[in-house]
């Protein structure tokens, strides 16, 4: 069985380990693969979220194999601390720590320890960015072993504090009878060997509910893996590729003394029914589910998420050019009802307390869709909605994301152009927000203060770059005036011939889909009443 894994974006989920069945015999680790490092802990305070800024204080990125000491406490033997500095470029990405941490480790009934605030912590905030304690490849929980072996005694310690949990798919004694120790060591009597398996079944199952999504591999922390489970988390952890830690980030404001709790099940646990997600945490980790998604008594989160998981999965297949029948009723006709739609999955991700990478993406394609339909507003204002989001839950470096596309800001750009083509929109015009319109975190239709509502004009009504400045020469000016008008009546003459084209094919497929719509609009209206 596979349980689902966080892999958009670069968000991680805390990973269910899975023996692989081509281990190899001999059991060892690779050392250039698997790493045992010393556990960093940087904590920054408010307004983190403008860089991915984390302290040096141990070592930096190009370090975690040798650095050393627990958490947070930096090298006072090092004769070269007080002249050192960072080089490379990395390093220098990250500043000194500035603050002491927000959290602190308590125990809580049922969940054995947990991590709380110890001040509000604002929206936004980078709450840990932690180098691993532990980093293997994936599918390969034997190799845990060597490098656990390899680890100094304040590491070693904090991997043992760690809870314990043995999931059902996994035999950690087996694993270690057949591929760990090494059962032709004449120096090992019977009792030894028992005595040895089970500290590697141990060291295994401690690794397997502990562990995150890191890059390839899956780690382990001294810090990150005292984070707690909710379906409704308050915190998005990912890894950073460029520094080679874990962040954690607040994906909403959070008060004193409130627990900070993560996601178990990746973005797409988002949409898994209740049944669904307790079984899985139960399996893989040993626990029964009490948040406040998992015990509304109302059905409203339950019956929202169902909902939730049609709209995604419609706006999915249409996104494909897929067409809807009686088992995915939700497949839009046309971008208008795509947009719809997507507008209806944000409120009710809003509404369901949802704020991480899967509101992100909702974002991304109602931005999408309103292209589509030729709704320049709502797909600048969505498209600056996902650039908020995404720089919430990751900080605004995202160089994976961006050197692949996906990057909000990527699509940003490709917002932007539209609008130039489209003739709303300044040549290097910039995709911001109007002042004193849209907001974070914003509704969806009819929504309130969210991206989709801020008002939209031609640029040259908006006051672009049409004025003349001081600084622009009379020449300069006249000759800007009439590359606009070219420009201007290039839009225009390609606009009227789409126009034409578009009319007779509207007429068409008008015909055809106000049949359909008019059905499929029924049947839509008809499933959100027991919502309210
Ligand atoms: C990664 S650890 C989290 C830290 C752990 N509570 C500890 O004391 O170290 C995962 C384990 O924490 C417990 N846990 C996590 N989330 C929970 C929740 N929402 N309710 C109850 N137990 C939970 C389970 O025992 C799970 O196997």
């Amino acid at each position: 069985m596979a349980l689902p894994t966080a892999t958009e974006h670069h968000g991680s989920s805390l990973n269910h380990v899975f023996f692989a069945s081509t281990v190899n015999e001999s059991g060892q680790a690779a050392s250039n693969e698997v790493t045992a490092v010393g556990s960093t802990v940087d904590t920054v305070h408010e307004s983190t979220n403008t860089s991915r800024s984390a302290s040096p204080s141990i070592g930096n990125s190009d370090d975690l194999s040798t650095s050393s000491g627990s958490s947070g406490s930096s090298s006072a033997l090092n004769p070269l601390a007080s002249s050192f500095s960072p080089k490379t470029k990395k390093a220098s990405l990250y500043l000194p720590p500035t603050a002491s941490r927000q959290y602190e480790l308590r125990p809580i009934e049922g969940k054995g320890l947990g991590l709380f605030a110890t001040s509000f912590i604002p929206r936004g905030t980078r709450i840990i960015c932690e180098a691993p304690l532990l980093h293997i490849p994936e599918n390969a929980l034997h190799l845990a072993w060597g490098p656990y072996c390899r680890l100094l005694n304040p590491q070693k310690q904090a991997f043992d504090a760690l809870h314990c949990f043995k999931p059902e798919n996994l035999n950690p004694e087996h694993v270690s009878r057949a591929y760990l120790i090494d059962a032709n060591d004449k120096a090992l009597d019977e009792e030894d060997i028992e005595e040895l398996i089970q500290d590697q079944a141990r060291v295994m199952g401690i690794f397997a509910c502990n562990n995150f999504q890191s890059g390839k591999g899956l780690a382990l922390y001294e810090t990150t893996s005292r984070l707690n489970h909710s379906c409704v988390p308050n915190v998005h952890h990912s890894w950073d590729p460029m520094g080679k830690r874990i962040t954690v980030y607040a994906v909403r404001d959070i008060q004193q003394d409130e627990e900070l709790c993560t996601t178990y099940l990746g973005g797409p646990g988002v949409y898994y029914v209740r049944a669904q997600r307790i079984e899985l945490l139960r399996s893989s980790y040993g626990f029964t589910c009490t948040c406040p998604a998992c015990t509304d008594v109302t059905g409203t989160s339950e019956n929202r998420r169902q909902v939730m998981a049609q709209i995604a999965y419609g706006l999915q297949v249409y996104q494909y050019g897929g067409q809807g029948h009686e088992s995915i009723p939700f497949v839009p006709i046309n971008p208008a009802m795509a947009l719809r739609q997507s507008e209806d999955l944000i409120s009710m991700l809003l509404d369901e307390g949802i704020a991480s990478l899967e509101l992100c993406k909702a974002y991304r394609m109602a931005s999408t869709v309103a292209l589509a339909a030729k709704n320049w507003e709502k797909a600048r204002g969505y498209a600056l909605d996902e650039q908020d989001v995404e720089a919430v839950c990751l900080g605004t470096e995202v160089p994976d994301l961006v050197a692949c596309g996906a990057a909000a800001a990527c699509w940003g750009e490709e917002v932007r152009a539209c609008l130039v083509k489209a003739g709303v929109f300044e040549v290097g015009q910039k995709l911001r927000r109007r002042k004193g319109k849209g907001g974070r975190g914003g509704k969806g239709r009819g929504g309130n203060g969210g991206g989709g509502n801020a008002r939209l004009e031609p640029a040259a009504a908006a006051g672009g770059s049409g004025g003349v400045t001081g600084v622009s020469s009379y020449r300069n000016q006249k000759k800007r005036d009439r590359n606009s008008r070219v420009k201007a009546e290039k839009i225009r003459v390609e606009q009227e011939r789409e126009a034409k084209v578009a009319e007779k094919q509207a007429k068409f497929e008008a015909e055809e889909a106000g049949r359909r719509e008019k059905e499929q609009k029924a049947e839509y209206e008809s499933s959100y009443p027991a919502l309210g």
